[in-house]
C-alpha cells in the first residue's frame, strides 16, 4: 500500500516533469515550428483533447482524390497558407451555414447513380479515419476512380454550382485544386461521430465538404441525419457547443458546409440490411492549394 503511494507520487512527478519538459520545448526559440506541431498535436492525441478533431476521413490520394479533368481556376483566391500557419490562434466561430439544394440532379442521373452504386456493390471497402480510431465511423466506400464517368459529372455539376454557393456561406472564392469525391453506403447500424473534415495534415486543405444523398424509393431505413454543429476554432481545434442543425438525408439533395465545421452521422436503421435499401451519397471535398 505505503509503496504505491509512493510510486503513485513518484509518477505525478515524473508526469509534472515531463510536461514541463514538453512546455519548454513549445516554447523554446530552439524546436522549429514544424517539430512544435507535431508536438502539440502529439500531445493533443495522447491526452484525449478534442480527439475528434483529429479525425477525418482517409484520403487515398490515388482514389479518392480522383481528378481525371484540370479543374477550372475561380477568381480572386483566397491566401492558401500551409498547415502551420492555419492554426487558428484567434477564436473562430462557425455558426453551422449550410446551402442545402433539393433536386440537385436529373432524374435520370439519379437512377444512374442508385445503378452504379447496386452493380458495384461488391467493390465497396470499409471506411476508416485518419487516426484509424475505433467505433467512430461505420460505413463503406466505393472510391471515384471505379465510377469514372459519373465523378466528371458530378464535379462539374458542383464546380458550376460554387459561384451560388460561396455567397450563402458568406466564404471567399478560392482556387479549386482537386475535387475528392467517394459514393458512400450507410446500412443498419452505420454512423459517423462528431468529427470535422480538416483536422490533420493531410486533410487541412479541404475547404467546402458537400454531401449528395440518395436512397431507393419508397425509403427503407430510418435515421442517418447529419447533424452541423456550431463549431469554434483555437488553437488547433475545433470545439462545438453542442447546438447543432439537423439535414435530413433527402433522395437527390445535396448539402455544402465549411469543412472545418464538426458534424456528425446519425446511426442509421435498416430493418431488412439489404445493401440496396441503404442511405447511399456521393460525397468529398473540394480543396484548395496548399501553397
Ligand atoms: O453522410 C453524411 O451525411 C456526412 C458524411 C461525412 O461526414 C464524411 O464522410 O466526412
Ligand atoms: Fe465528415
Amino acid at each position: 500500500m505505503a509503496q504505491n503511494l509512493v510510486s503513485v507520487d513518484r509518477l505525478r512527478q515524473l508526469t509534472n516533469l515531463s510536461i514541463e519538459t514538453l512546455e519548454s520545448l513549445l516554447t523554446s526559440p530552439d524546436v522549429s515550428s514544424q517539430q512544435k506541431a507535431e508536438i502539440a498535436f502529439k500531445i493533443l492525441e495522447l491526452v484525449g483533447v478534442s480527439p475528434e478533431t483529429l479525425i477525418s476521413p482517409a484520403v487515398s490520394p490515388k482514389t479518392n482524390g480522383f481528378s481525371p479533368q484540370p479543374t477550372t481556376p475561380q477568381a480572386d483566391p483566397i491566401p492558401a497558407p500551409d498547415y502551420q500557419s492555419v492554426i487558428q490562434k484567434e477564436s473562430l466561430f462557425l455558426p453551422g451555414d449550410h446551402v442545402f439544394i433539393e433536386n440537385f440532379l436529373s432524374l435520370e442521373e439519379n437512377q444512374e447513380i442508385l445503378k452504379i452504386a447496386f452493380s458495384k456493390s461488391d467493390q465497396f471497402v470499409g471506411s476508416t479515419t485518419t487516426t484509424q480510431a475505433v467505433n467512430y465511423r461505420q460505413s463503406s466506400i466505393l472510391y471515384a476512380t471505379l465510377f469514372p464517368e459519373f465523378y466528371n459529372l458530378m464535379r462539374n455539376k458542383i464546380l458550376n454550382a460554387l459561384p451560388d454557393i460561396l455567397p450563402q456561406l458568406n466564404h471567399q472564392p478560392f482556387d479549386v485544386s482537386q475535387v475528392e469525391m467517394q459514393l458512400t453506403a450507410h446500412n443498419d447500424g452505420c454512423f459517423y461521430k462528431i468529427h470535422n473534415d480538416s483536422g490533420s495534415e493531410k486533410t487541412y486543405t479541404r475547404t467546402l465538404t458537400y454531401v449528395y444523398y440518395f436512397h431507393q424509393e419508397p425509403k427503407q431505413f430510418s435515421g442517418g441525419e447529419l447533424r452541423l454543429y456550431e463549431t469554434e476554432l483555437k488553437n488547433g481545434s475545433a470545439i462545438s457547443q453542442g447546438q447543432y442543425k439537423t439535414i435530413e438525408p433527402r433522395n437527390n439533395s445535396i448539402v455544402f458546409f465549411d469543412s472545418r465545421c464538426k458534424h456528425e452521422v446519425m446511426p442509421v436503421r435498416c430493418p431488412s440490411q439489404r445493401f440496396e435499401d441503404g442511405r447511399f451519397t456521393l460525397n468529398g471535398w473540394l480543396r484548395r492549394p496548399d501553397h
